[in-house]
């Protein structure tokens, strides 16, 4: 019935199950054999002996019929899947006077019960249940683990019969370059769900299909099309679709601008080149974040609260709102050193210098104006002294010196808390499943009532989470915008010194010309082309410079075929062909054939 799955399974058959017919009145009513106890990926082999008999099936959804004769002595086979499609019967009238009996041999166990299969990505390689060769989630639990990087790749067939299905998969799709915008990022969720469609209709004696929130990555820019992904199986798929189970995953986290960057910080130490998988340390920093501490966490949170109570109706801070040019009397010395006009940013003022600095600029940003104004003696980076010059400083016997370490003893005490209650709005927010803009304003809220004990320390942890942040979304970006003109790239191969149309001639003769040196001079056929054109502007400074010819073939394998699997190779007319790389693969190419030349001259 499926030609692409295999017809004889290997589960080992433990069961066989002897019916007797006596006579020509004997039947068996239609029913099909998808009890949840049978093996998902048995076969069901039946011998029939002492008489022939026709054994009808019916398609339950069209309603067809079909019937197959079984003689005496005679084998016939049933998938376990079949049965979730076709009914099977014995009509009266079918076996003349006389007995037979049929012998059906399964794999029957009731752990089968709850036998489950997932189905998805890399993130399920260190999941491991299934018979005993793939170890187990219990044993109530037999399973089968399918592969699918790619949502296209779930096989809704491979479903059939399990009693649960699990899916985690679409990080592979939202990832592509062309997925840019939340509607792409939907395009994607859209093909999953039809895939669900497809499985609870193939496999109706499947109880649930668990999907799984996607997992965050590394990349800071992806986590944000985690999150639309995310949010799309929380308010769309979840509640209309019956039967889905939701999994919950860590998509609120991302959410958070101070946690993203703490987040990021400590990945990026681990596999910096794997930008997909949080690893297993990542994976502990997150789990770290959510079940260890939630003990400590409660306790440290109950004496916090107390120091906010107690720590109430202090002497507010000054803030301003921009436009700055309607202040009187502050000239622009007086205001941000960032000198940028910011509409509506607010300001906070610093108690010592009196200046005011935009809260973007000082890691701020997200306290509202109650929040500012409660901040107490704030001082900007300036003038309070930044932890990597204090540390150096710290170990002087100055009178100042002694000053600064009962700073740093303060601030050594005040660490703890600042993350416990960090840590518990996080809590917070991650037994929701969506985060909403007041639950990452509770976060930063959390951080402004610890800020009102000692500000100096929030405004050194969020310059450092900004400064790591900074790196890491700017090694992104690039990544980013390298995988993008890889894209473009990828079916182009480019020649050099290809002699230059007539200047004379119409851009369409040109490119007529530029395609009859394809096929005439490099032998590449036109059926091949997909389209060529020169690369760069022509330069009246530099008379005999020759553009690079840029040629578009119509596959990527092509493209291997043409330059020699990527090597690049000299056409016997006597010019190279290469592969159109980007600038950052030119410069790896560079770095290496530099490398390779230093190499070659010590030796
Ligand atoms: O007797 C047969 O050939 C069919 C038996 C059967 O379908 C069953 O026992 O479920
Ligand atoms: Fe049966």
């Amino acid at each position: 019935m499926y030609p692409d799955q295999p017809y004889l399974t290997v589960p080992e058959i433990n069961s066989c199950l002897v019916n007797k017919y006596e006579g020509s009145e004997s039947y068996l009513p239609k029913h099909s054999d998808c009890e949840v106890s049978i093996h998902p990926e048995s076969s069901i082999f039946t011998i029939s002996l002492g008489q022939s008999c026709d054994i009808k099936f019916t398609e339950r959804e069209s309603g067809s019929v079909s019937s197959q004769s079984c003689p005496d002595r005679s084998l016939y086979v049933m998938s376990r899947r079949s049965q979730e499609v076709f009914d099977h019967e014995i009509e009266q009238g079918s076996m003349s006077d006389g007995t037979r009996y049929s012998l059906t041999f399964r794999c029957v166990s009731w752990t089968h019960k709850n036998s489950t299969c997932m189905i998805g990505d890399s993130n399920t390689r260190f999941l491991r249940f299934g018979s005993h060769r793939r170890g187990t989630f219990g044993e109530q639990m037999p399973g089968q683990k399918f592969w699918a990087p790619k949502i296209r790749d779930i096989d809704p067939v491979s479903c059939m019969g399990y009693s649960n299905v699990v899916l985690l998969c679409g990080i592979n799709d939202i990832k592509e370059s062309h997925v840019q915008c939340e509607k792409d990022v939907a395009d994607c969720y859209a093909e999953l769900k039809l895939k669900i469609k497809q499985i609870k209709l193939l496999s109706p004696s499947t109880k649930a299909v668990f999907v799984c929130q996607l997992l965050p990555t590394k990349d800071l820019t992806l986590n944000r099309k985690v999150n639309d992904f995310n949010r799309l199986l929380h308010f769309d798929l979840f509640p209309t679709c019956k039967d889905v189970e939701f999994v919950e995953g860590f998509n609120q986290f991302v959410c958070n601008r101070v946690l993203a960057a703490e987040l990021s910080m400590h990945l990026d130490r681990h596999g910096r080149f794997d930008m997909l998988h949080l690893n297993r340390a990542g994976g502990r920093v997150l789990a770290g974040m959510t079940d260890d501490k939630m003990k400590k966490i409660d306790d440290q949170l109950k004496k916090t609260k107390a120091d906010t109570k107690r720590l109430a109706g202090r002497p507010r801070n000054k803030v301003l709102r921009s436009p700055q040019k309607s202040l009187t009397g502050s000239s622009s010395d007086d205001y941000c050193p960032c000198k940028k006009y910011m509409e509506g940013e607010l300001s906070v003022e610093c108690q010592s210098c009196l200046k005011f600095w935009h809260l973007y600029c000082v890691g701020l940003k997200g306290l509202s104006e109650e929040m500012v104004e409660s901040l107490e003696n704030w001082q900007c980076s300036d003038c309070y002294l930044c932890p990597h010059s204090y540390k150096e400083k710290i170990t002087s016997t100055s009178s100042s010196g002694t000053m600064k370490v009962m700073i740093r003893d303060e601030l050594n005490a005040i660490q703890p808390v600042i993350k416990v209650t960090v840590e518990n709005a996080v809590r917070n927010i991650l037994s929701k499943s969506v985060c909403s803009k007041e639950d990452v304003e509770g976060v930063v809220k959390s951080y402004a009532a610890v800020a009102r004990e000692s500000q100096k320390e929030v405004i050194q942890q969020a310059a450092l989470a900004q400064s790591s942040k900074k790196v890491v979304e700017s090694v992104v970006r690039q990544m980013d915008a390298d995988k993008v003109e890889r894209e473009k790239r990828r079916s182009n191969v480019v020649v050099l010194s290809a002699p230059e149309p007539e200047k004379e001639a119409s851009a369409e003769q040109k490119k007529k010309e530029d395609k009859n040196f394809c096929s005439n001079v490099l032998g590449i056929p036109l059926k091949d082309v997909e389209t060529c054109w020169r690369a760069g502007k022509i330069d009246v400074s530099k008379p005999d410079y020759l553009r690079p010819l840029v040629i578009k073939l119509k596959s990527e394998g092509l493209v291997e075929e043409w330059t020699k699997d990527g090597k690049g190779y000299k056409t016997e007319s006597g010019f190279w062909i290469n592969k159109d790389l980007c600038a950052a693969d030119r410069k790896a190419n560079f770095l290496a054939r530099e490398q390779r030349r230093t190499r070659l001259q010590k030796t």
